[in-house]
């Protein structure tokens, strides 16, 4: 439960999150050289990845990181310029900060990310990507030790947003299926205020056990309205991208989108849609670009994070939309805020 008088913790998650942007703004200028690229005037995003030899997902990290960094600007024409303080990062500017920067450009985080971008992730993932199942690859996910260190890292997250998510998730009689459910935190909170509802959590076998673990903690703790949480909670172990999913009213989908590519993103939305029930609603939990693709800086900062951890990014709303309206769905125009930077956006199935 949450009370208003306890406070965003957003200043933490930034800060968190803020090494990922400096990481990209140094590899920018000492590395990949993207301000001198652009001092003969603006160039489209497909021009400008192509000199830079960059792929579609690391464009749309780095470019909007450093537009909301104020040293790119994105016209409406999806050009884009160098701006007044982006001139300083000119090597042919007197003066100019490039030597300055410069002097951070063999940090180990750098050299990392400058990889990392020309590759379009790691070369090498033994272990598989963090959060991530895809196929018969090795995931992080389906190793007790390691899916269980994951998810319990989300746990203090889940927690705190999950009594605020409930509360503007619509109440309702009926099913919630939250897909990738993790801890299970989102769905416990909205069975709790929806006592005659019940809820499936889909996600791998490893993380399950975990969420039960946290239920049993949950039921235990004498919360009013914990005791019948157990009879209307479902585990599903499974895997999203294949298996057949449960029919129902809510389908959940909090911080899932931005494990996984644009292509990864479309099938997601097609299969939520044949999930929903006519009249059903999917509701994404997530921190989202501005659909200017120019910041905001704190969800660019979580992009290049994502970019480093993940398949995925951050993704703007109208992103989303497309894919929903793609899957049959009718995305509503609300813009909801939670916390951390983070919001929520919904879609219908016509009746
Ligand atoms: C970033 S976590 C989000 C968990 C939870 N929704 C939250 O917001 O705390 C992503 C989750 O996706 C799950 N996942 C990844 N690939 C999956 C797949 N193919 N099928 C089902 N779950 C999957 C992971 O196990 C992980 O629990």
């Amino acid at each position: 439960m949450l009370n208003d008088s306890q406070p965003d913790l957003a200043p933490i998650t930034r800060h968190l999150r803020a090494m990922f942007g400096s990481r990209l703004l140094i590899a920018a200028v000492s590395h990949l050289h993207v301000f001198d690229q652009l001092s003969n005037g603006p160039l489209s995003i497909a021009q400008l990845s192509e000199r830079l030899q960059l792929r579609e997902r690391p464009a749309m990290v780095l470019f909007p990181a450093l537009c909301a960094m104020d040293m790119l600007r994105c016209h409406a024409s999806g050009e884009l310029s160098i701006t007044e303080l982006g001139r300083y990062l000119l090597q042919d500017q007197t003066p100019n900060l490039t030597g300055y920067v410069g002097l951070e450009k063999d940090d180990p985080g750098v050299i990392e990310m400058v990889d990392r971008l020309k590759n379009d992730g790691p070369l090498d993932a033994p272990q598989g990507i963090s959060f991530v199942k895809e196929g018969e690859g090795p995931s992080p996910m389906d190793n007790q030790e390691l899916a269980r260190t994951l998810t319990l890292g989300l746990a203090g997250r889940a927690r705190r947003l999950s009594p605020i998510v409930a509360a503007k998730l619509s109440r309702r009689e009926g099913h919630l299926l939250d897909v990738a459910g993790g801890t299970g935190f989102y769905t416990y909170e909205w069975l709790m205020n929806n006592p005659s509802s019940t809820a499936t959590i889909l996600d791998r076998p490893a993380v399950l056990s975990v969420a039960s673990e946290l239920l049993d903690e949950l039921t235990a703790s004498g919360r009013s309205g914990v005791e019948t949480l157990r009879e209307r909670v479902t585990f599903l172990p499974g895997d999203m991208l294949t298996d057949e999913l449960p029919k129902t009213d809510l389908l959940l989908a909090a911080s899932l989108f931005h494990d996984w590519p644009t292509s990864t993103c479309q099938l997601l939305a097609n299969r939520f849609a044949s999930s929903l029930r006519p009249g059903g609603e999917l509701w994404v939990h997530d921190a989202f670009l501005n659909d200017t693709l120019d910041g905001p800086l704190p969800v660019t900062d979580y992009s290049a994070q994502l970019f480093w951890n993940t398949k995925g990014r951050a993704y703007s709303r109208a992103e989303y939309r497309r894919w929903f309206t793609e899957a049959g769905l009718e995305p509503t125009a609300e813009n909801i805020a939670t916390q951390m930077d983070y919001g929520l956006i919904r879609a219908h199935k016509p009746d």
